[in-house]
């Protein structure tokens, strides 16, 4: 996983990072948000100083459920409205609360009529048979993806003559002439000297299986950059960072679209055959919530709000792992503890069910022909001893060292990458790095062997008949006793195996996690060894810990300036919300917009002359008295579809976000209504509210936005990225690595 990062993530996303992103079309939208405490502002009758007083209660932390109206559904559905740009945050508080609106709605039609009852049903149903489809096809392609694997890795040794498609085992398992001892040598199998100079034997023969196996690693690795070079640079990399900050709420339109599955799940195969010292568990988490995000689309509830569909990701990314590593409940807790930002409980049984069926698909096809899910899958019931404790620790405290180390290493690598000539010739790179390994991997048939099979080598326990070097104990059969088989000295296949195993580079990379030791016993299949298992992991977590704090996906997300709001760690400075918010003392004024006097020409001004995500709306530019807020999008949209539909909107139309036309002169052009997209419950602070408080609002809402206000009167605006700055800069960090603007 580790060089998969390194490899392929060098083309510039956006303001020169990593990955250069492609854009894709937009759902649309039919709601919006409003109808809360800001709607007294604007009416009149209330009496100036009663307004001022109500004013005051409301503006600290107005929001949600303050008001008797929480929803406006648009007179005419316009396609569009609601949904976010390319690289844009979502507001979470918007989202969950246009989906209760729409559930409301949907259950208070149900008692109508008996379709509508039907259509309430299926639409409580529809959240457990996305799960259902994705668990399967996430399991099968996991399938495919496992069994083509296994036959390229073997391919770059020989081909199976009996029928190409057979992989080098599945090949001697169909042979007539082969004894159980040397089950892996049958006829059919031929090495590439065999078909090429027909012998096995002899330095020519080894040279010719030499270079073949180097040429096949390098056709491999070729295919697989080129492949994402050209058809889908969003597949590059583990894809775990990207998935972390879509679903803390980042727009990256195309990141889980069906070309980047395609391409994934085609380069994954020729990726992990190329040789390449990578896992498939990042990249299987990509390829399941690829999965997910195009299913979405089936289902309306999914496909048009942005917060529901981050849940079936967040499910989505357990089946992955629960494949990855054929642990289901590791898969789901991985999700929980290292992928997702908003699980509730619901999330959580739904990731359970989601992860069990991708696990039972990949049973069902059973990729590695011992029933089991992976092939590393591990039987040791033999109880631990206390003193075994020690072992364990220690390699806690290697594990820890060598995760730090490898955080280090890699990061710098990618920087050099991003910041030097390295970044542009991704293909070289990557075909270098193969030769490499596929030069250094061929001589010592540890390395040689696919990550895979190396574990299970080590891990299976040894029987009188096995043929690996690693179980050539000497045999005394007269002296076992039933079917146990008793201590043994080493035989000398067990002495070479050691030295070639010294060369072999096995480590922890991620922070070890209280996922990872329920995916490590899910893998050794029973409770035996939790105890130590959790030893270890504490400890390496601890020495990681104290050399950085950071694990490798985190690191990825700050390296490549992605706008992740951390819910981990505490903002403790004493800084206020007037340091942060803009606009900043020198700068221009607040672009703000007048509820019922601006025309459609002074709005289009603004929207040309300015790039902001929104605008807040309010009373007059005297008064500066807060409305609502209007995102540019649902703005632009609407005006387009005003001009093009509605009948005498012109440039000296008038705008108006209230409940009634202002009071026009006669042979004026007919006004616009746009309250139906005007946000009337904005989150808003005071100038003098601490930043750990407004902090801490952005994270457990989930905002995108609030605004600041002094004595009720706006003042300013404070974005999801000016808090990631800010954070940024209280670090001692650049602000501008927060990227994405
Ligand atoms: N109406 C506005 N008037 C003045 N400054 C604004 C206004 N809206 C936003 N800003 C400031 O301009 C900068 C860019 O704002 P913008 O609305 O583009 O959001 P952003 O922080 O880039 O986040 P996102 O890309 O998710 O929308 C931010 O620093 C923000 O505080």
């Amino acid at each position: 996983m580790a060089l998969w990062h390194g490899a392929m993530n060098n083309r510039g996303f956006r303001q020169g990072s990593f990955c250069s992103f492609q854009s894709s079309t937009s759902d649309e939208d039919l709601m919006d948000i409003p109808g809360t405490a800001m709607d007294f502002s604007m009416r009149d009758d209330v009496p100036p100083l009663d307004r001022e007083l109500e004013e005051d209660r409301s503006y600290n932390g107005a929001g949600i459920g303050s008001g008797n109206r929480m929803m406006d559904f648009l007179e005419e559905p316009i396609p569009g409205v609601g949904t976010y740009d390319d690289f844009n945050t979502i507001d979470w508080v918007r989202e969950k609360s246009r989906d209760r609106d729409r559930h409301r709605e949907i259950t208070n039609k149900s008692k109508e009529s008996t379709w509508a009852l039907i259509h309430s049903v299926s639409d409580a149903f529809s959240g457990w048979l996305l799960m259902l489809l994705i668990g399967l096809l996430s399991g099968s392609l996991a399938g495919v993806i496992d069994i083509s694997a296994h036959w390229m890795t073997d391919l770059k040794e020989g081909i199976c003559t009996g029928g190409f498609w057979f992989n080098h085992e599945h090949c001697c398992w169909n042979s007539d002439h082969v004894t159980f001892e040397d089950r892996d040598k049958c006829p059919e199998w031929n090495s590439w000297s065999q078909l090429i100079i027909s012998t096995n034997e002899g330095a020519f023969a080894y040279i010719v299986n030499y270079f073949m196996y180097v040429l096949w690693a390098l056709l491999f690795a070729f295919l697989a950059v080129s492949l994402v070079k050209v058809f889908a640079p969003y597949a590059c990399g583990s894809g775990i960072p990207e998935i972390k900050t879509i679903l803390s709420g980042f727009i990256i339109r195309g990141y889980l679209g069906k070309w980047t599955l395609i391409i994934k799940t085609i380069t994954l195969v020729l990726a992990v055959s190329s040789g390449l010292s990578l896992g498939k568990e990042g990249p299987l988490v990509h390829v399941a919530c690829c999965c997910g995000n195009i299913l979405c689309h089936c289902f309306n509830k999914y496909r048009k709000n942005e917060a529901k569909r981050r849940e079936v990701l967040s499910a989505a990314a357990a089946a992955g792992v629960s494949v990855a590593f054929g642990a289901p409940i590791g898969g789901v807790l991985f999700s929980l503890e290292e992928v997702s930002y908003y699980f509730p409980l619901k999330t959580l049984w739904r990731s359970f069910f989601a992860a069990l069926v991708a696990a039972f698909t990949l049973r069902s096809i059973n990729p590695f022909g011992n029933s089991r899910l992976v092939l590393f899958y591990v039987e040791f019931h033999t109880p631990w001893h206390l003193f075994e404790l020690v072992p364990f620790i220690l390699l806690g405290i290697f594990g820890g060292l060598w995760g730090a180390l490898f955080i280090r290493t890699n990061i710098a690598w990618c920087r050099k990458r991003k910041t030097t000539q390295l970044g542009k010739y991704p293909v070289v790179e990557v075909l270098i790095m193969t030769a490499i390994t596929a030069i250094l991997a061929f001589p010592n048939e540890y390395t040689r062997m696919s990550t895979s099979e190396l574990i299970s080598e080590l891990f299976n326990d040894c029987g009188l008949l096995d043929s690996s070097k690693l179980c050539d104990y000497e045999n005394h059969f007269n002296t076992s006793k039933g079917s146990e088989l008793p201590d043994r000295p080493a035989g000398l296949g067990v002495y070479s195996a050691m030295w070639q195993l010294v060369f072999v580079v096995i480590g922890g990379v991620t922070r070890m996690t209280v996922s990872l030791v329920v995916i490590m016993f899910e893998l050794t299949g029973g409770l035996e060894y939790i105890v130590p298992l959790m030893a270890a992991a504490m400890t390496s977590k601890w020495v990681a810990d104290a050399l950085g704090r950071e694990g490798i996906y985190d690191a990825h997300i700050r390296l490549n300036g992605y706008p992740f709001l951390e819910a981990k760690e505490e903002f403790a400075h004493k800084t206020l919300a007037m340091d942060v918010m803009k606009p900043r003392r020198n700068d221009p004024l607040l672009t703000v917009l007048t509820q019922d006097s601006m025309t459609v020409e002074d709005v289009e001004t603004i929207i040309s002359e300015t790039t902001y995500s929104g605008f807040p709306v309010v009373v007059s530019r005297e008064s500066q008295r807060l409305v609502g807020f209007v995102l540019r999008r649902d703005l632009i949209i609407s005006i387009e579809n005003a001009r093009k539909r509605q009948d005498g909107i012109v440039s000296t139309s008038i705008i108006y976000f209230t409940e009634h036309s202002p009071p026009m002169p006669p042979y004026t052009p007919p006004t616009l209504k746009l309250r139906n997209i005007l946000d009337l419950s904005p989150f808003t602070v005071t100038d003098l509210t601490p930043m750990e408080i407004v902090v801490d609002i952005f994270r457990k809402l989930g905002l995108r936005q609030c605004l600041v206000t002094h004595n009720g009167r706006l003042l300013g605006i404070i974005t999801k990225k000016d808090v990631l700055k800010h954070i940024a800069q209280m670090a001692n960090q650049d602000p501008d690595s927060i990227l994405f603007n």
